[in-house]
């Protein structure tokens, strides 16, 4: 923790969903999907429209073709450019802020904020975000500061075909609006792995979609 990021709620590493549910239920606008299955909030508007503008020019600057974790032989899987967000820039900062604020994740299990991008026919196929525990890379991705628990996503903007987020095990589609949050617990109730987490970023059929991704770890974020 520094200076800045101990004015903002700790309400731990989301493995425990239970405060961050709390938080994010108590808060007006913040819609829950009705469902047993999966921990899912969304509410609109989250970032001022100024502060998508300045992360698309951000996200543009570090771009390079995204990756996964564990190959699994479709080269076409996730087609999108990633980049790394530089975490000393303000407007990275004023945006962190807003998801700490809003969610009450702590700042220090989070990684740095990725950005993607999203052109004509570029997807994310069906895929959870919590590394696979037989994956050959597990250690690799996980041995410093353990596995994934909440992922916070927010849209930059709205392309002009395509490009929704799909949860297929719940039947969810959430369309890409500039501003809005998507936030999900990677974990069941007792902290094991939820499979219903699945979801797949659809094509972008026409325009580009810009998304940032937030991810929590067990342990503080370390690499
Ligand atoms: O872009 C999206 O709608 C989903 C992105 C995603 O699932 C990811 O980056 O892990
Ligand atoms: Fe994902």
């Amino acid at each position: 923790m520094n200076a800045l990021t101990e004015a903002w709620p700790d309400l731990g590493n989301g493995l425990d969903s239970a405060p961050i549910v709390a938080r994010l239920t108590a808060t007006p606008g913040v819609q829950r999907l009705p469902s047993p299955k999966l921990t899912l909030f969304v509410k609109r508007d989250v970032l001022p429209p100024e502060l998508c503008a300045e992360l698309i020019t951000r996200i543009d600057a570090v771009r390079r073709p995204s990756t996964i974790a564990d190959p699994n032989g479709d080269s076409a899987f996730r087609t999108s450019e990633t980049g790394d967000l530089p975490a000393d820039d303000p407007t990275v900062i004023d945006t962190e802020r807003h998801i700490a604020m809003l969610t009450g994740l702590s700042a220090a299990h989070g990684e740095p904020i990725q950005g993607q991008r999203y052109a004509v026919g570029q997807e994310f196929k069906a895929h959870t975000d919590y590394f696979d525990l037989n994956g050959a890379d597990y250690h690799r991705y996980c041995g410093l500061s353990g596995n994934r628990t909440w992922t916070v996503m927010l849209y930059l903007n709205t392309p002009e075909a395509g490009g929704a987020t799909r949860f297929k095990a719940v039947d969810k589609m959430i369309q890409p609006e500039p501003g809005k949050m998507v936030a999900w617990s990677n974990r069941r109730a007792d902290g094991s792995l939820n499979p219903a987490t699945l979801h797949q970023a659809m094509k972008v059929r026409a325009g580009v979609k810009y998304v940032i991704t937030k991810w929590y770890r067990e342990l503080p974020w370390r690499g």
